[in-house]
């Protein structure tokens, strides 16, 4: 230990000052590099050590040299933590629990106990519209600012990606903060999956969907449907190597570091930490390099993202392919089969919603009639009506993909009619599964005014079938009123949607009180894809593969919950974020 002398008072002093100075380096320059990191942490204190002591002190101990670091990093932790919470921070007006303010390190413990989305609701009920749900992060559930923030003049992707490359030296189409480079590298993906382009995939994914059919057929007793459904987003003829259950432990590992980007960055250098996320990425890589040398034989999704489809202009380098690659593999499959799991998950768990919607495929596509074939989507309303309503309940990414003000911008930005003011830095989340379950987009409020007042549509007398307990298509007379709580936000009522589009006449009334509310239908605040330039490019393909499968499995058989519904296979970001879906276990019978 050093002498407790005015050396040491002086050594503290020195730690205490460049821990100071190097806390505001850090503010100014939020960076992801390990070798940035790692120059400024462990340097300063070797540094100070060795010139503020005396020359004939002798060797630095391993205790001085301890003491050193434990008083530079307890100064510089201690400066972080009182800066958060201090009245200096440019975000101390907005409100948050103090512990949230502090460190985004308290967000992993609720996705290891898997209640963050609830967290988030909570945290949104308790403290308003924008919380401060992190140092520099703010969550917003406002329908008014969804668009200031995600919309096209909205503010660039956070740098959550930044320093995580998906080859060797580019940041892929999700990371990339530019707008400008955004928009020319979405442009393949806009056209390789415009609904124009997709009709060529119909054969791949007839391809897929009988396989799903035939293993599902296979299978005996009780089955876990979320497996299947994951295999079938994910497959490529097979899984040897078992690669999923590989993806499913590392993206646990990676969906609870995602919280706090700068751990997750060295987490992935510790050997075997990220070894399943990086057999993934290694695996996609694979894939992408052998359908680039095979060429195109069909016009599949990289025919487009390597130009094929404008001989004129040069393919794009091998990397941007590559990255290209993993990105459909990961972007697409997860989120695709959460979806269509969780619609399973609803359907078994209202029956009477899934009589409808059965009645509705037996008659669009009876046996024999093929799936694939997109025909009859548009005009299976109900069928839209039980996904829109499953990706309200649960959108697959549930707490979106946050938005930051550059650490360079000049001065805050401030968005919106209610003026939000978002300092440089300011990381922005959108829920979706707050927004989607906020009373005043998704119910029937009776006080609050609700952002688009259905009833201007409706006539004055109202009466709404009863969804989840209608047993009758729903072309035919209501089975009874419906009660207040049947339009909850939290309750799975695919009438909502058909009422909305008019599709639906709301006929008879209640009685006389209760007509007097109206039903709140907020679309704008319904964004499963996100919303803006850099939403989901594969939205249309999503909801497609969604309307096949459900079509393809209620064609095929009946599904009966089991009496064990388990958790024994879990979509993978979904169920960290939202414990109460569960992925169904059923009895599949053929329909003979
Ligand atoms: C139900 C299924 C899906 C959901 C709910 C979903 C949702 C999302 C969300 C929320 C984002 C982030 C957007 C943002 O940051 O604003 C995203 C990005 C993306 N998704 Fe999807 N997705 C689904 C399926 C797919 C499929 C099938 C593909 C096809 C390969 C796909 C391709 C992409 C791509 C390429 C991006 C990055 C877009 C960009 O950065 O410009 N997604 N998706």
């Amino acid at each position: 230990m050093l002498s407790p002398t005015s050396e040491s008072a002086s050594t503290v002093t020195f730690l205490s000052v460049s821990a100071l100075f190097v806390h505001q380096i850090f503010r100014k320059f939020e960076t992801f590099s390990i070798p940035f990191h790692a120059f400024l942490l462990l340097v300063p204190p070797a540094i100070v050590s060795h010139t503020v002591r005396p020359t004939n002190a002798g060797r630095l101990t391993v205790s001085e040299l301890a003491f050193c670091y434990t008083t530079y990093l307890g100064v510089l932790a201690l400066s972080i933590v009182f800066y958060r919470l201090s009245p200096f921070h440019p975000l101390h007006q907005y409100p948050g629990p103090r512990w949230c303010r502090t460190s985004m390190l308290w967000h992993i413990i609720r996705t290891v106990d898997g209640k963050q989305t609830e967290y988030l609701r909570y945290l949104h009920d308790t403290y308003g519209d924008v919380v401060r749900i992190g140092p520099n992060h703010l969550s917003v559930r406002d329908l008014s600012l969804i668009n200031p923030i995600l919309g096209p003049s909205g503010i660039p992707r956070a740098a959550t990606y930044k320093g995580v490359t998906l080859s060797d030296s580019t940041v892929p189409l999700i990371g990339i903060q530019d707008a400008t480079e955004h928009a020319r590298r979405r442009r393949p993906w806009n056209r390789g999956l415009a609904p124009s382009a997709l009709k060529d995939y119909d054969h791949i994914m007839s391809h897929r969907v009988h396989q799903l059919v035939d293993v599902l057929g296979q299978q005996e007793g009780a089955v876990v449907l979320g497996k299947w459904i994951s295999y079938f987003a994910y497959m490529h003829d097979g899984d040897e190597g078992n690669i999923w259950a590989m993806v499913d432990k590392g993206a646990q590992i990676a969906f609870h570091l995602g919280q706090v980007p700068w751990l997750g960055i060295y987490v992935g250098h510790i050997p075997g930490a990220g070894g399943p996320l990086n057999l993934l990425l290694e695996h996609g890589r694979a894939l992408t390099k052998t359908r680039v040398a095979r060429g195109s034989s069909t016009r599949d999704l990289f025919y487009y993202l390597n130009n094929e489809d404008i001989p004129e202009e040069s393919p794009p380098p091998e990397r941007h392919l590559l990255d290209d690659g993993v990105l459909a593999m990961i972007a697409g499959s997860d989120t695709s089969s959460s979806a269509i799991t969780s619609v399973f998950h609803c359907l078994l768990a209202h029956p009477a919603a899934y009589a409808v919607l059965q009645d509705e495929v037996d008659r669009f596509y009876p046996r024999g009639e093929d799936v694939c074939d997109a025909m009859h989507h548009r005009e299976m309303h109900y069928l839209t009506a039980v996904i829109n309503e499953t990706l309200r309940l649960f959108p697959p990414v549930p707490t979106s993909n946050p938005r930051q003000v550059p650490h360079t911008a000049p001065a805050p930005v401030v968005l919106g009619p209610r003026s939000l003011v978002l300092p440089p830095g300011t990381l922005v989340y959108v829920p979706p599964y707050v927004l989607h379950r906020d009373g005043r987009n998704f119910a029937r409020p009776h006080q609050q005014k609700p952002h688009q007042a259905l009833s201007k549509q409706l006539p004055d007398s109202l009466v709404l079938l009863k969804g989840p307990e209608a047993t009758s298509p729903v072309t035919q007379e209501p089975p009874g009123k419906c009660t207040f709580a049947d339009a909850a936000p939290d309750v799975f009522w695919p009438e909502r949607w058909l009422v909305a589009a008019g599709h639906m006449p709301l006929g008879r009334a209640l009685s006389l009180s209760q007509a007097q509310f109206e039903l709140a239908h907020a679309e704008g605040a319904f964004v499963p894809f996100s919303h803006g330039p850099m939403n989901c490019a594969g939205k249309a393909l999503a909801l497609r593969q969604m309307r096949v499968v459900v079509c393809a499995l209620l064609q095929q058989f009946h599904f009966r919950a089991s009496t064990a519904t388990t958790q024994s296979h879990r979509n993978l970001w979904q169920s960290f974020a939202m414990p109460q879906i569960t992925t169904p276990e059923a009895r599949c019978d053929p329909v003979l």
